[in-house]
Order: structure tokens, then C-alpha cells, then sequence
């Protein structure tokens, strides 16, 4: 049983820190919709978790879940991707169409899919930025949102990764980046992140784990192409040596936490982890 305790609590309202100068900035034009509607603990702490193909996100954020059941997390919404269906009302659920399974024809077509996929993930992303806090963690003292990826690794690991292997053409990567840069500027303080959560293992124990887990879709996937996403990573969250366009992006806070454990049937190195992510909050 993991026990945290949450000394941030004894904080109170009045206490929090005052936001770094970076979301100051970010919030000149009001305030994110988070920081509105928190009432008991004050804003929500907004983090994402990045990381390999099968690294172990989403198992990190089952056990942050379970560690702090009053946080909201957004999982990927892979089944959705595996299912595209026309968003539809309520009464037309039932019957509406699957259009396919566009997980796996972009991993077998990628030429011919990247730029649907990436635009389609980048808007689920942005939905999932964008959901309101729920009740629960509106009654919580201080709350936190947990995202599985962002709008951010949809454009600077994966869309950028697919125009260098030359999958996404000049013309998809030039108006994916307008979109992009568009709908983030639109949005803005809606969609702001505190930080990343960098899960980090080597691109071979991410390879045991997605032959481990089996998703038919990525069957086909090698070394290489996650090689590629590592670089990516490293990049972007640690060397900084990706261009990115947005300046709350360029001075957000990241975490990197080692992963190359197995801590699944681990109690003290996932009591270890918790610990490193809470700390990684009260640096905020
Ligand atoms: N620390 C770990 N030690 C051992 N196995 C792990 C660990 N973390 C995850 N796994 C296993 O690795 C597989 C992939 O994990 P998971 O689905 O959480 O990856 P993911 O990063 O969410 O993948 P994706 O990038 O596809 O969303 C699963 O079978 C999971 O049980
Ligand atoms: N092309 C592409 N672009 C993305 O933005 C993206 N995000 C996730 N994925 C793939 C990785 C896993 O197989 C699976 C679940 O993470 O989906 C992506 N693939």
C-alpha cells in the first residue's frame, strides 16, 4: 500500500506560491478556465505525462490514480483512433459508422495517413486539454490534472518524426503546423500546462514491452522507429535542442523519471516514484 502524505494540504489556500513568472505572463490575458473554477485548493496543477510507445504511461497513470484517487486523469483515447466514428448526438450513438481503424492504417500506410492521423490525434489531445474539472477535484485541496501526451508531443515527437521519415509531405507539415499554432494561440490559457512528466527507458525495454503487451496495430513496429521517438524525446524535454513556438513551452518545468525498472509488482520503487512525482509538484 502506498502512502503519501500530503504535507502540500497543510499549505491552505492563501499559501500556494505565487505562479512562476512564465504562467504570470501566460495568464495576462485571463486566467486559464482551471483557475477559475478550482474552489477548494485553489488552481489545478495541469502535468503531462510524455514517453516512449509503451514505455508505461498509461500504467504510471493507473498507479497515479490509485495513489491519488481525487486527481482527474485523461488517458490517450487510442479506442477512438482504433474506431473513428462521426461525433454524433446522443440518440444517433447506437447506429453511428465506424469509418475504420486509423491506428492501424497509419502504421501501414503512413504515407498515405500521417497527415489524417496527426490531425485527428491532435484534436483529441486538445479536447482532452480542454475538459473541465470534474466535481470530485473540484472539492479537492490541491488539485492536480493528469494528461496521457499533449498537443505538444502530437506536433514536436510524432508529426515532426513522420515529416523527417518524409510521411508527412512538405505541404501536410506546413498546414499542420499553421492548425497547430492556430488552434494553440486561439485557445491559449485553456489548454496551459504546468510541467512534464518525462517517463524515460531505453528504446529496447520499450520494445519488450510492446511485444509484451501485443496491440495488433504495432506488430510491424522496430527498434528503429522507436530509436527515432527516443531521439525525439531527448530533444525536445532534455537537450531542448527542438524548436518549439510557444513561450510558456520553452520554460516549462520537466520531470524525468526513470522507468527502465519493472516497478509493476515493485510496492517500494512505485512508492518511490509517487514520491519524486509529489516533489516534482511542490517545486511548481
Ligand atoms: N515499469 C514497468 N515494468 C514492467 N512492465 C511495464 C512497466 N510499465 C509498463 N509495463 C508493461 O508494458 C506494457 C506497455 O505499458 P503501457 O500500456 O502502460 O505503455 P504506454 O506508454 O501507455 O504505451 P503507449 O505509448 O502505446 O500509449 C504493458 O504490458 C505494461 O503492463
Ligand atoms: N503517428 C502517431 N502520431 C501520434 O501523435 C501518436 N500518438 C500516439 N501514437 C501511437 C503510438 C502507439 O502505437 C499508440 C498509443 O499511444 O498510438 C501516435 N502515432
Amino acid at each position: 500500500m502506498i502512502c503519501i502524505s500530503f504535507r502540500a494540504r497543510a499549505r491552505g489556500r492563501g499559501m500556494r506560491p505565487l505562479l512562476p513568472l512564465r504562467l504570470r505572463r501566460a495568464a495576462a490575458g485571463g486566467l486559464p478556465r482551471c483557475f477559475g473554477m478550482a474552489r477548494r485548493g485553489g488552481p489545478a496543477w495541469r502535468l503531462s505525462i510524455e514517453g516512449n510507445i509503451a514505455v508505461g504511461k498509461s500504467t504510471f497513470v493507473k498507479l497515479l490514480g490509485k495513489t491519488f484517487p481525487e486527481w482527474q486523469m485523461a488517458t490517450e483515447p487510442v479506442a477512438k483512433w482504433q474506431k473513428v466514428q462521426a461525433s454524433s448526438t446522443r440518440e444517433q450513438a447506437s447506429s453511428s459508422q465506424n469509418f475504420g481503424n486509423l491506428l492501424q492504417m497509419v502504421y501501414q500506410e503512413p504515407s498515405r495517413w500521417s497527415y489524417t492521423f496527426q490531425t485527428y490525434s491532435c484534436m483529441s489531445r486538445l479536447k482532452a486539454q480542454l475538459e473541465p474539472l470534474s466535481e470530485k477535484l473540484l472539492k479537492t485541496w490541491d488539485p492536480v490534472q493528469i494528461f496521457e501526451r499533449s498537443v505538444y508531443s502530437d506536433r514536436y515527437i510524432f508529426a515532426k518524426n513522420l515529416f523527417e521519415l518524409g510521411h508527412l509531405a512538405e505541404i501536410e507539415w506546413t498546414i499542420y503546423q499553421d492548425l497547430h499554432t492556430f488552434l494553440l494561440q486561439e485557445f491559449g490559457d485553456r489548454i496551459a500546462l504546468h510541467g512534464f512528466l518525462y517517463l524515460q527507458a531505453t528504446p529496447e525495454k520499450c520494445l519488450e514491452r510492446l511485444h509484451r503487451r501485443g496491440r495488433p496495430e504495432e506488430k510491424e513496429i522496430q527498434l528503429e522507429y522507436l530509436e527515432q521517438l527516443h531521439t525525439q524525446h531527448e530533444n525536445w524535454l532534455v537537450k531542448k535542442t527542438t524548436e518549439v513556438h510557444f513561450e510558456n513551452l520553452r520554460n516549462a518545468p520537466v520531470f524525468v523519471l526513470d522507468v527502465n525498472n519493472d516497478f509493476e509488482d515493485d510496492p517500494a520503487e512505485q512508492e518511490e516514484l509517487m514520491r519524486k512525482v509529489k516533489a516534482f509538484i511542490k517545486t511548481l
